[in-house]
């Protein structure tokens, strides 16, 4: 079965947005993981707009399931994520100024590049994901890193999926094929939501992990965070 990582990005955001410390972010992690979470994803941004530097060493003493850190490659990423060695990291490229992450990994360009950053990690005993757009290209490239993963940028198949799924989700297979054939782990994630996420899963052959934040916790606002993490297990059984 598909395993479940909660993005907990947006609870931070709230946080933030009073200067105090609630919403907990840690507490809120412990309790994602005893309502079901199967893993516990943050992508702290340079500006740190939400989740901060200490977040991800404070979230590291309590996560029990897997711990994906999902960023930007600059030093002070590298260097929290060797300090934390959580049981994976998500390199992806935004810019600084992104809104949120909006493009996966050019990998032909920027083969040696992740390469050394794949070798570094591994070392560490770090699981590697790149985060890419489901071109067969990209797959390829990243397969030529030496990473253990990628993950399938989903924005394109969310944005496509209320008016044809079946187009919306045709690269996304063919990208998840070629995955398979390499032998590269599948993850995906962005906007995915309890709307689009069952048939992404159905259909999305050798899919070991979904991050899912945003849709996740603007559902929780309204049916609970205990229920909306159920909710969202059962489009994955
Ligand atoms: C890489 C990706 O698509 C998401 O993990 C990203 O972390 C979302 O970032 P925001 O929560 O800042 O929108
Ligand atoms: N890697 C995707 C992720 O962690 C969460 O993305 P979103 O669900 O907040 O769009």
């Amino acid at each position: 079965m598909t395993r479940l990582s909660v993005n907990i990005n947006k609870i931070a955001t709230l946080r933030n947005s009073r200067g105090g410390n609630n919403p907990d972010v840690v507490q809120v992690a412990i309790d994602a993981e005893r309502f079901g979470a199967q893993g516990i994803t943050v992508h702290p941004r340079p500006d740190e707009r939400h989740i901060r530097y200490a977040d991800v060493l404070a979230l590291k003493n309590v996560v029990t399931t897997e711990f994906n850190i999902e960023g930007n490659p600059d030093d002070r990423f590298i260097e929290l994520v060797k300090r934390v060695k959580p049981e994976q990291v998500t390199l992806v490229p935004d810019a600084v100024d992104a809104i949120t992450s909006n493009a996966g990994w050019d990998t032909i360009t920027h083969r040696g590049h992740l390469t050394d950053l794949v070798n570094m990690f591994k070392a560490d005993g770090i699981r590697v994901s790149i985060f890419v757009d489901a071109d067969e290209r990209m797959v390829e490239g990243a397969k030529a890193t030496g990473t253990d993963r990628i993950e399938l940028y989903t924005e394109p198949y969310a944005t496509h999926y209320p008016d044809d799924r079946e187009a919306a989700i045709a690269p996304f297979v063919k990208a998840a094929q070629k995955a398979q054939e390499l032998g590269l782990g599948l993850n995906a994630g962005h906007d995915l939501s309890l709307e689009n996420l069952q048939y992404f899963a159905q259909h999305i052959p050798g899919l070991l992990e979904v991050s899912i934040g945003h849709a996740l916790i603007a559902d929780a606002l309204y049916f609970g965070l205990e229920n909306t993490i159920q909710m969202y297990l059962r489009q994955l059984a």
